[in-house]
């Protein structure tokens, strides 16, 4: 199956700074549903601009040109415009369906990701949640042949969650690729069709380790610090006792999340491979 686009050895540095993205090669094909996964500042939004041509590489080459449906990271809409004058505003613009079938299409979107005030609640009066769905509605509004979404799920109530994985899953079926970034790497696992992690510029499959696998390590910590830790990049399980949390963490995010522990106040108790527990160390993070 031909790609819609293929990215060959693509590279990106801003100015003469250090290099974000460094031979990135990727190819996305019809059908597929691609998570990015990364640390903050990986590059995970570079890589999306690049794939939605908003961004040029300093090095390599992007093939194709599929339309393109692209939710920022960022929603950059503070506009007197109510929400369906926007979208139909932006679907003129694009040359999308007839205007009467560009405003059902609005409607519908919006509807179904129950924007808040409805079709025409004005764009600036919108919390984050409900903005985020009118840049949803934008990015679906025309049916492009890529989506490129920025954390889409970000700010979303679970009733909105449930609205965008049926439009995904919708998207799919219709054989459009859909590439989305996502701390979270289990909610990205249960999204896609494959994961890719950015570290050091680079893409590479992620890990998908599992406890008693030996790409995750397992992590104790005393204390009462805030321990939100479902959402840290890396972290797959967590199980709490009293004063302690035990977390299973992908190896090769076991640093920052170690480090993220340490700055909320927790203290390592121990931390070891879940692959052998003949090799436990008490209070070293040497396990690699
Ligand atoms: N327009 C820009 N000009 C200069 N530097 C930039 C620009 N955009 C991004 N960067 C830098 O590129 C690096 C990667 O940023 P990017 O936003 O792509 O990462 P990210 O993985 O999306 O981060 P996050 O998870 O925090 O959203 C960071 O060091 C950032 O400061």
């Amino acid at each position: 199956m031909t790609p819609l686009l293929r990215l060959r050895a693509v590279g990106k540095r801003y100015g003469a700074g250090p290099d974000v993205l460094t031979g990135v090669n990727l190819e996305i094909r019809p059908g597929e549903v691609l998570g990015v996964v990364g640390t903050n500042g990986s590059g995970k939004s570079t890589l999306l601009r690049i794939l939605a041509g908003l961004s040029a590489p300093s090095a390599g080459v992007v093939d194709g040109s599929p339309s393109v449906g692209y939710v920022p990271d960022r929603f950059p809409a503070a506009t007197r415009m109510t929400a369906v004058s926007y979208l139909r505003h932006l679907g003129r613009i694009r040359g999308g369906p007839r205007a009467g079938d560009l405003s059902a299409r609005a409607v519908e979107l919006l509807d179904r990701l129950a924007l808040v005030g409805g079709p025409g609640a004005p764009i600036r009066s919108l919390s984050k949640g409900n903005a985020q769905k009118v840049a949803l509605a934008q990015a679906l509004l025309t049916e492009p042949e890529l989506l490129v979404l920025d954390e889409p799920w970000s700010g979303l109530d679970p009733a909105a969650h449930r609205a965008l994985a049926e439009l995904l899953a919708e998207s799919r079926e219709r054989g459009a690729a859909v590439v989305f970034t996502e701390h979270r790497l289990d909610h990205a696992r249960a999204c896609a069709t494959r994961v890719s992690q950015l570290v050091a510029g680079s893409l590479r499959p992620a890990l998908p380790p599992t406890p008693g696998d030996e790409r995750a390590v397992r992590i104790v910590l005393r204390g009462e610090g805030a321990d939100d830790w479902r959402d840290e990049p890396g972290v797959i399980e967590v199980a709490r006792k009293a004063g302690e949390v035990e977390l299973t963490v992908a190896r090769d995010q076991s640093d920052a999340v170690l480090l993220s522990a340490l700055r909320r106040g927790w203290s390592v108790f121990k931390l070891d491979s879940t692959a052998d527990d003949s090799t436990a160390a008490t209070g070293s993070p040497s396990v690699r």
